[in-house]
């Protein structure tokens, strides 16, 4: 499926690029942001660009992570591209919330496949993120239509992956029921334990049902026990101590707990930073940090 660039706009050594495409997965036109760094355009890449997805969380559009959390000087910095996909399907015909809520529905997708009608025509964010698009992604930057540039990004083997709040969750069940496919992960607040908080419960009754065993094969803390520990992978996570969400939407404790016992111990690093919230004040302080992180795990340092 081909994409339309709607802005390239000059940031930081490179540029912002706001591109649209039809995804198949949701059935709905999708909005993506891509940093293409310096070394994409001054050709002094060593090798095809690595790329770093960041899934944002509730409420948000590919626009807050682009414009708040600054990433663009650190994947200058390390050489790697940024891929900020959307939240969720949009669309006059997408049903959402029928609260009226802003936690779950449009804006909310988590990052699942939905089972239940009528959320499972379009909410297939598991599928679109993890597959569709970086396939889509390949193939667009193969194409005619490529945004004009002397170097070449990698969107489907050598790829990190991180996140905020849903989108921690995201990224952390994400790569570890693709452990082969990202080299590292990282998240900022992630609703690590989606099975007993709120804004966990809602999404997964919403979209995979009432039946909890189905909630299992997302669940941070299950598939730290089920899958096994690949050599290399980590997986880095921040909490503000000040988080306005930590209590009863995030509650860490639990996982963390986990950790040390299962498949993962030692290879996880969860650290709780003092006075820190849950915004783009505390997520732009550590992506230097988690930026660094996965240039390691990419290769580039
Ligand atoms: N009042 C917040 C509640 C939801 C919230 O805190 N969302 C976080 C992710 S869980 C966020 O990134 N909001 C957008 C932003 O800060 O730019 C909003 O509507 O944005």
């Amino acid at each position: 499926m081909s994409f339309k660039i709607k802005e390239e706009i000059r940031c930081a050594g490179g540029k912002l690029l706001k591109v649209m495409h039809q995804s198949k997965a949701t059935g709905t036109p999708m909005d993506v942001n891509l940093y293409l760094p310096q070394q994409y355009y001054d050709g002094t890449a060593k090798a095809k660009i690595p790329s770093l997805y960041f899934l944002s969380g509730l409420t948000c559009t590919p626009n807050n992570a682009s414009e708040k959390a600054f990433w663009q000087r650190e994947a200058d910095k390390y050489g790697f591209a940024m891929v900020f996909p959307d939240t969720s399907p949009r669309g006059p015909n997408v049903p959402t919330d029928p609260e009226g809520g802003w936690d779950f529905g449009v804006g909310a997708g988590f990052y699942v496949n939905a089972t239940q009608p009528p959320f499972n025509t379009n909410f297939n964010m598991y599928q679109y993120v993890h597959s569709e698009l970086p396939n889509a992604l390949t193939d667009f930057f193969r194409s005619e239509g490529r945004p004009a540039g002397l170097g070449s990004v990698d969107f489907i083997d050598n790829v990190s992956i991180t996140g905020h709040s849903m989108g921690g969750f995201g990224a952390v069940s994400g790569f570890l029921k693709n452990i082969n496919k990202y080299k590292s992960c990282s998240a900022f607040a992630p609703i690590i334990d989606p099975t007993t908080t709120p804004w966990g419960v809602k999404a997964f009754t919403g979209y995979l049902g009432t039946n909890k065993e189905t909630w299992r094969e997302y669940d941070p803390c299950e598939l730290i026990n089920e899958v096994p520990y690949v050599a290399g992978k980590e997986i880095l996570i921040h909490y503000g101590t000040n988080d306005q969400w930590k209590e009863p939407y995030l509650r860490p404790e639990h996982f963390i707990k986990l950790v040390p016992q299962s498949k993962w111990a030692n290879h996880i690093d969860v650290k709780l930073v003092d006075g820190f919230d849950h915004s783009y004040y505390f997520i732009s302080t550590f992506v230097p940090e988690h930026a660094e992180f996965h240039a390691k795990h990419l290769g580039l340092i």
